[in-house]
């Protein structure tokens, strides 16, 4: 398997000072070039799983192994996108693409010429001479995805990646990163609270539990031969991850609002977005 998450357990320190479990056991082997997104109720551990793949945050226990060997420490190989662009706003787009590269010490030229193809790719050919501010949110999104590709990362961890754009752009972000997947072979652990956005991504979308965060259900998106999702299909694989999840967002909102519990007869609902986010 290639990249390997083993037996990973995570604590912090919660509010009455007490260890609080956050990820309990987290097991999940990803095959190479594989997209997986990770779905579950707003805390219960998904960005800190992703933090630890990446060596941002150590695991009380478990490791995680890429192609059998552990990794403790972030390295180029894992490149992180959030859901905020990031960029450096006195640096224009190129500058911003480059930089990752001048600092492993690649030739100007050949950054430059390596920035220009990834900006290619996600459509800013035009704007590489813009400085943040001038760009919107959609266009800074895909500067921050072109500067971690340019890393040539093996393993792209996105996190909540396209929350923050309107439906529009996220549509044309979705198709794009799709394009770069299939071109870059890159392997994608993508997390959102978006449902539908982890259907129509994702090859398997794995569902968490809450608090402690453990695996709640692993789904294979089913797909035609010739890896087309049928819309019917997404629908229906929307609606069985809500069904799953409902429980678990019964079980949070029950604990936060104590007496005023009234999620039985207020039901769930997604919108015409599949998104979550203001639920789970
Ligand atoms: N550095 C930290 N110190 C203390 N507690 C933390 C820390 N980082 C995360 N937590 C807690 O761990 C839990 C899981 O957080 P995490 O951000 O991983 O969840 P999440 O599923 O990504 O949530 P969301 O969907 O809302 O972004 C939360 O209760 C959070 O408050």
């Amino acid at each position: 398997m290639y990249l390997s998450i083993d037996g990973i357990q995570k604590s912090f320190i919660g509010e009455n000072k007490q260890p609080v479990t956050v990820l309990d056991n987290i097991n999940i082997e990803i095959d190479k070039g594989s997209f997986v997104s990770i779905v579950g109720p707003s805390g219960c551990g998904k960005s800190t799983l992703l933090y630890i793949i990446a060596g941002l945050e150590k695991a009380d226990q478990g490791s995680i192994r890429i192609s059998g060997k552990v990794v403790k420490n972030p390295g180029p190989d894992r490149v992180v996108v959030f859901q905020e662009a990031g960029l450096f706003p006195w640096l224009t787009v190129l500058e911003n693409v480059t930089y990752g590269l001048l600092i492993k010490k690649i030739p100007k030229k050949k950054a430059e010429a390596k920035a220009i193809d990834i900006l290619k790719m996600v459509h800013l050919s035009n704007y590489i001479n813009s400085y943040p501010h001038q760009l919107s949110g959609g266009m800074k999104q895909r500067v921050s995805i072109a500067r971690a590709l340019v890393m040539e990362p093996d393993i792209l961890l996105m996190d909540e990646p396209f929350s923050a754009l309107d439906e529009q752009t996220r549509m044309v972000l979705h198709k794009e990163l799709m394009d770069i997947w299939k071109k870059t072979k890159v392997t994608i652990f993508f997390v959102t609270h978006n449902i539908r956005e982890a259907v129509l991504l994702s090859e398997t979308v794995i569902v968490f539990a809450t608090r402690p965060g453990k695996i709640k259900e692993v789904i294979v998106v089913p797909t035609t031969g010739d890896g087309i999702t049928t819309d019917s299909v997404t629908l229906h694989t929307e609606q069985r991850i809500l069904a799953i999840l409902e429980e678990e967002i019964e079980k949070v909102l029950k604990e936060e609002m104590g007496d005023d519990y009234s999620f039985k007869t207020n039901h769930l609902h997604r919108n015409d977005s599949g998104d979550l986010g203001s639920h789970i």
